[in-house]
């Protein structure tokens, strides 16, 4: 019998025409292999309903066009079910999917779920909400703020936000299992995967079926020294760093003080800042 796919398509992720996705995945899908359906959300969470529904019925692939936002909202809907996830990387840091070692070419990524090979892959809870790959507080978490409301996308846009938010940024303090209290830092990450997206690695040794996940804590650096950082980011160095210390998981209760936060890269506010960090393993299957 065929497997079933649905598309799911951001059309506001990253800076590519999505308009073209249609007949690419009608020229390079394996007809013989496939049924499929293409459907465009049309407004924040509607991955998440689409994807919620098309588990309900029991469809065998969701296929997220988009970036870590989408592809929260969609894999976060199909944990613990028996609908897997694909992704076509059209974000603009398309982090997870990078990690994940999948091609951002289209027509390939479109090919590769013709081979279907499936993982399975670990997830995190921070207090009641879900995360596939990166969340944290702090800086990271401000410009995942400003950049979903800035006016344009993509890869330069997004380092000319960190750049000049970065002048004026007040650090956080955060308390892990009340014990450990670290104040004036850059940011807390909470990792699941290996970096943000761009290629900047925040937790290069990150891994998503390993029953654990990192915090990750940065410390405030002078503006030369974050210059660096960001530099050791790109090279996938920043463990190096005398600025950043990790600590390797499945479990933790982190208190975080004057700071918003971010899950996979979309701004979230978290009512209580009080979080209980748990690893879901082997929860969700994604098609690599
Ligand atoms: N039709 C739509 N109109 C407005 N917003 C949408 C629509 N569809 C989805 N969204 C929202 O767009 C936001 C950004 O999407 P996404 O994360 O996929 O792209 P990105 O931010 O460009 O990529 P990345 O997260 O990899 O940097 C998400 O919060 C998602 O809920």
């Amino acid at each position: 019998m065929k497997k079933s796919i649905h598309f799911i398509i951001n059309p506001i992720s990253g800076i590519g025409e999505k308009n073209i996705l249609p007949s690419l995945i009608q020229k390079h899908l394996d007809h013989s292999i496939f049924t499929y359906k293409i459907l465009f959300t049309e407004h924040r969470g509607h991955a998440r309903l689409l994807s919620k529904t098309a588990a309900e019925e029991g469809v065998d692939i969701v296929c997220v066009a988009g970036g870590d936002g989408s592809v929260n909202e969609a894999g976060t809907a199909l944990i613990n079910s028996s609908t897997s996830l694909a992704i076509l990387p059209t974000g603009s840091g398309n982090g997870i999917a990078r990690h994940l070692g999948l091609s951002l070419k289209l027509k390939r990524s479109i090919q590769r779920l013709n081979t279907f090979k499936l993982k399975h892959i670990d997830t995190v809870t921070l207090n009641q909400k879900k995360a596939i790959g990166v969340s944290g507080f702090g800086f990271d978490a401000l410009i995942a703020k400003r950049f979903d409301e800035y006016h344009s996308r993509g890869f330069l846009s997004y380092i000319k936000l960190v750049l000049k938010e970065f002048r004026n940024y007040k650090g956080i303090s955060v308390i892990l299992n009340e014990k450990e209290e670290f104040s004036d830092l850059l940011f807390c990450s909470v990792a699941n995967t290996s970096q943000f997206g761009n290629g900047f690695y925040i937790s290069p040794n990150s891994e998503l079926e390993d029953g654990q996940f990192e915090v990750v804590i940065v410390k405030m650096p002078q503006t030369f020294a974050f210059i660096g950082l960001l530099i050791a980011s790109l090279r996938g160095q920043i463990h190096h760093s005398k600025y950043v210390e990790f600590y390797k998981t499945s479990e933790m209760q982190i208190r975080i003080k004057n700071s918003m936060g971010h899950i996979d890269g979309e701004p979230v506010n978290f009512k209580n800042l009080n979080i209980n960090l748990k690893c879901n393993p082997s929860s969700l299957t994604v098609v690599t």
